[in-house]
This record gives structure tokens, sequence and C-alpha cells, in this order.
């Protein structure tokens, strides 16, 4: 067990791409906790998914020792948070597990929208904050204005800000002792009763659901019968370790440490972020304050291309939610695609990363329907309904009105993509709320519905500003707004999955450009296919695909048995990923792209 003066709990908070992850192995690599032959670049983003796509997701923590320039050795426990909108929520349950946060803020580009939403968090939970500067090896850093910057727009100082250079190593000594000299060691009582945080919790296939844990009070051993505070439930620890970044076990932890358990835990869901784990005799009576659990927001349906997967797509979703109690899940069956799945998620790309590791990792082809927000169905009878999929929208007589939810946006951008953004926030049925300078940028703070965000918003303010905007938003409640649903037929038939909630004022518009959408994106058949918009029984946008036969082969002229072979098998394998709905194919694509705006 170390001694409190000793231990110093962080995280790092950046914006995507500022370094975080690149520094985080650098501490790592530089206090030798990793031999070197082991290191792999980004270290800490365990999962091939994450690697592919460069973002950290889940939460990851790593145990440092550390010898510092006073002589003394020091733990130092580093959680690493992921930077991604979607995620906040896991930033600001791994930051109550620690005292202090290294600000990594890349010096060619500044703060960014992320960088203030993610150090809000750590001032929120009283932390203290050592900005560090990074990229200082590239010729367009400029650390004195991002220095100053930060200092204008987040309030602190950062006249001592450690210049660093995540990726030649320059700095990296300065920010250890940093976090030595400048964050605080925890506090706790040894000989209180057991008092621990359940920080976060996830399901490995050889050792069951490990739970990360901050010891507040008390010591936790090996063997310890433990209680979970919110529902009494008790288990036998097993196991006890922390991350070097390797599971490593060691006989207890004291107050002030951070490491994992295991106890016989069957599925993540047994486990509360932020509960208060005590021993089951002798514990405390004192619960942590809690967290409030991460609420999906996005729902989809899943379905499998081939019905014949149904099975193996059950197995791979619960296998998925075992590990992820965010992500949440029912069976759904739809006219045109069979059985499947109704699938909540925290945002659009977790939605992605959860689609794509069921078809990489369990090589099941999937149809995903188009994502859709909770709307609240005030109903006149006085009932309130939860509306997850546009579907099942109940007969508009017995409705009295609806609710939307909405976000608070804040976007920084330079000021000469301003009037884009702004006419972009608007064109989404944006109120401005707030409009101030820092420097050359400009931060806008926007009231957007949620349901114009989920898509494609943050694509499309990426290409308007040509990627210099950042983008981060939180919920803010439900309002009453005209919403309608929409439905699209195809060849006269009502093809459910594509059914969307519209504001009133906008149907049309909305209408006109997803038949468009869907004009170009279903293939022509041997007849012609009307593809229709209809609010009720009014049809108020409609484009005909002319009939066509597509003769693959017809190029190939002459004997060219294997090249015509080879488009035949082309095209059969392009059928696959469509789905038949009355006579025609539509492919699987179409289902979120038709959905996707031009503005
Ligand atoms: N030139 C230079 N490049 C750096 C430095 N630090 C990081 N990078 C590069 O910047 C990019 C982003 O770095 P990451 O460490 O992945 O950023 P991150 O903040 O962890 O991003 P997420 O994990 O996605 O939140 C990578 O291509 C790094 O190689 C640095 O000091 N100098």
């Amino acid at each position: 067990m170390t001694e409190l003066s000793k231990i110093r709990n962080f995280s790092i908070v950046a914006h995507i791409d500022h370094g975080k992850s690149t520094l985080a192995d650098r501490l790592i690599q530089e206090t030798n906790t990793v031999a070197d032959r082991d290191m792999k670049e980004q270290l800490l983003d365990s999962m091939d998914i994450e690697r592919e796509r460069g973002i950290t997701i889940k939460a990851n923590t790593v145990r440092i020792d550390y010898t510092a320039d006073d002589g003394q050795d020091y733990v130092l426990n580093l959680i690493d948070t992921p930077g991604h909108v979607d995620f906040a929520y896991e930033v600001s349950r791994s930051m109550r597990a620690v005292e202090g946060s290294l600000l990594v803020v890349d010096s060619t580009q500044g703060v960014e929208a992320q960088t203030l939403a993610n150090v809000y968090q750590a001032i929120d939970a009283d932390h203290e904050i050592v900005p560090v500067l990074n990229k200082i090896d590239l010729p367009a850093t400029d650390c004195d204005r991002v220095a100053e910057q930060i200092e204008d727009v987040i309030g602190i100082d950062a006249s001592g800000a450690i210049r660093v250079s995540a990726k030649t190593g320059v700095g990296i000594r300065e920010t250890l002792e940093a976090v030595v000299n400048e964050l605080p060691a925890p506090e706790g009582n040894r000989d209180a009763p057991l008092k621990a945080m359940l920080v976060d919790s996830w399901y490995d296939a050889y050792l069951g659901v490990i739970v990360l844990v901050r010891i507040v009070d008390g010591v936790l051993k090996k063997g310890d019968k433990i209680k979970m505070m919110s529902n009494g439930s008790t288990h036998p620890v097993d196991r006890i370790g922390v991350f070097r970044p390797e599971m490593a076990a060691i006989d207890e932890l004291g107050p002030g440490e951070i490491g994992f358990l295991t106890a016989s835990i069957k599925q993540v869901r047994d486990t509360r972020v932020g509960d208060t784990i005590t021993h089951e005799k002798h514990g405390t009576t004192e619960a942590l304050p809690g967290f409030k659990p991460s609420q999906p927001v996005v729902f989809c349906g899943l379905f499998p291309v081939d019905n014949a997967e149904f099975e193996d797509l059950r197995d791979a979703i619960s296998k998925l939610a075992l590990n992820d109690a965010s992500f949440s899940y029912e069976m759904e069956t739809s006219a045109a695609l069979g059985f499947g799945f109704r699938c909540g998620f925290l945002g659009l790309l977790h939605l992605e990363v959860i689609r794509d590791r069921i078809e990489r990792e369990y090589n099941i082809e999937l149809i995903t329907t188009a994502p859709s927000v909770i709307y609240h169905v005030h109903m006149r009878d006085g009932e309130m309904i939860q509306l997850h999929n546009p579907a099942d929208m109940p007969d508009l007589t017995l409705v009295d009105h609806l609710e939307e939810p909405r976000i608070k946006a804040t976007i920084l951008v330079p000021d000469d993509y301003l009037g884009d953004v702004l006419k972009l926030c608007q064109d989404r049925r944006g109120i401005q709320m707030d409009l101030t300078y820092a420097g050359s940028r400009a931060m806008v703070v926007y009231d957007l519905p949620l349901n114009e965000v989920v898509f494609d918003f943050y694509d499309r303010l990426k290409s308007v500003t040509k990627g210099y905007a950042s983008f981060d938003y939180q919920m803010t409640g439900y309002r009453e707004d005209r919403l309608v649903k929409m439905s699209i037929l195809v060849n006269d038939e009502p093809v459910d999955a594509l059914s969307t909630m519209v504001h009133h004022d906008r149907a049309e518009q909305r209408g006109r450009a997803m038949v468009e959408k869907l004009k170009d994106l279903i293939p022509r058949h041997m007849f012609k296919i009307p593809i229709q918009a209809a609010i009720g029984g009014r049809i108020i946008a409609r484009e005909t695909l002319a009939a066509m036969r597509k003769d693959v082969t017809a190029k190939c002229y002459g004997g060219d048995a294997t090249r015509k072979r080879k488009l035949l098998d082309k095209q059969k394998a392009g059928k696959k990923k469509m789905r038949q709905f009355g006579k025609v194919d539509i492919p699987q694509e179409a289902f979120i792209n038709a959905l996707k705006m031009d503005n």
C-alpha cells in the first residue's frame, strides 16, 4: 500500500487529436512502465477499431512508478478519458476518481470546443489543472498565443504552461515533475470503514466482469466480502490488482489508490457506475454521491441482411451489451425487414462503432434503419409515451402534442467561416444563444433540436469549415414543437424503416430531398418505381425511377467468359446487400444515406 502523500491521481483532458494518447504513451515510456520492446504506439487505445479510427473510447487506466527529482518514489495513476462528444459522460465519471488534470492543447491549433467542454468538467470536479502545450516540434507552434488564449477563454493561469512535444519527448520529464509538485495528493483514512467508488466496469472473456475502483477510505484485500451499496448484493473478491498497463495482481488497495477487482460478477449490468463498494461486515453506512446512469439518446434498428443470421445477431448484441452498459437493445420485428433489434446509443459515433464491431468481429451483414431520437408523445388522455421509433407513432387523433429533445451546442470557428456556421445552425432550426470572440475565432452557442444534429451535423460542420470548426454539445431538455411523421412509399408500399419525424414547416423540403436521394440510391428495375413521401394520407413529394434492365455484361462482347462470370458474380454480391420490399430491392446504405441532408 502506498502512503497518501506519495500518490498522484490524474487524467488528461484534450480536444480530439491534440495528442492525449501520444502524451500518455510517452509518460509510460519515460518511466519504464513498459519495456521498450513492448511499446506499441498508442498503447492505451486497446481495441482495433479505436486504433483504426484513432479515437479512444473506453476509459483506460495505468499505474506509473516514478522516482522524482526530490529522490522520492511516487505512484502516479493516470485515467485516460475518451475525447469524442458522444462519450462526454464517461469523461465526467472518470474525473471524479482523480484530483487533477493535465490540460493538453495543441500549440499549433489552440483551444477547441472539446477542450472547453472537458476542462469545465475537470473544474466541476474541483481539479487542480496543469496546462501543457503540445506539438512544439511543429513549425506552426505558437505557445505564447495559445497560452494567452487559455487564460482568456478558460480563465486559468497558463504562464507556467509546460511546453511539450509528445512526439520527440521534449518536456516529458517536466510534465511528470509538474504532476508530482502541482497536483494534490489524495486524502483518505486507512482506518475508516471501506468506501470505494465504482469508476467503471467491463467484461473480460477470461476473468468475467472487471471493476475499476478508486479507494476513498479503508483497505480492500483479496478474499474480502464486498457489498454494492446500491442494491445490497455481496461478492467475495477473488482478485485485486493494478494496470501497468497490463493487469498485475497486488495484495491490497489502500486510500487514494486506483485499481481493479474481480469478484465472480456475471454481467456488467450488475455493477452500477458511481456505486459505493464497502465491506459486507463493518461497512460504511454513508454512500458516496452517485452518478446518474448514461442514457442512450439515439435509436435505430439493426437487422441482419440474411434472416437466417438472426440468432447470431442476438448472440453478438448480447455479448457487446455485456461490456457496454450504455448500449441498450430490444427485439423488434418489421414487416419489411423481418426480425432484428431496436438499439439505443449515446450518439452516432457510438452507433457506428457497435455496428462495425458486429459486422467485423461477428461477420454479420446488417441493415441499419434511420436513427431517431426519443420523442415525448403527449396523448389526449394525459398519458406520455416515449417514442423511440417513428414507425410506432400513435394515431394522430389521439395525440395532443409532441416534444423533442434539445441540445446546447458550442462551436468554435475561425472568423472566416462564421457565416457558414450560422447558416448551417439556422437551417437546422437552431436558436442562437451567444456569440463571442477569442482572438480571430468566434465561439457560438446554439440551442438546437437533437434530431437535426444526430445524422450528419458534425460532418456538415466539418465540410463547411474545411475542418476548422470544433463542436461539443450537451442535452438540455424537451420542448414542444410542430412535429409530424413522414412516411416513405416505394412502389406504393410504405417502408417503415424509412419513416422519420420532421418539423411541420420543413416537411415538404425534407420529403423532396429524401425522395430525390432515394431515386439515386435505389437501382433501376425492369419496371418503373414511384417513390413518394407522405404525411398521413397526403403525398408531399414524388419521384419516379424509370425502368431499365441493367445488363452488366453488355459491354463484354465476344467470348470473354471469365470476365463475364466475374461481373455476374459481382452483381450477385451486390444483390446480397439489398433488401426486397415488395418487388423492389433497396440497398442497405440507402437507409442512412437517404437522411443525410445537403445543407
Ligand atoms: N508533430 C507532432 N505530432 C504529434 C505530437 N503529439 C501527437 N502528435 C500527433 O497528433 C495526432 C493525434 O495524437 P493522439 O495522441 O492520437 O491524439 P488524442 O488527443 O489522443 O486523440 P484521441 O485519442 O482521438 O482523443 C497523431 O497523429 C500524433 O502522432 C507532437 O508533439 N508533435
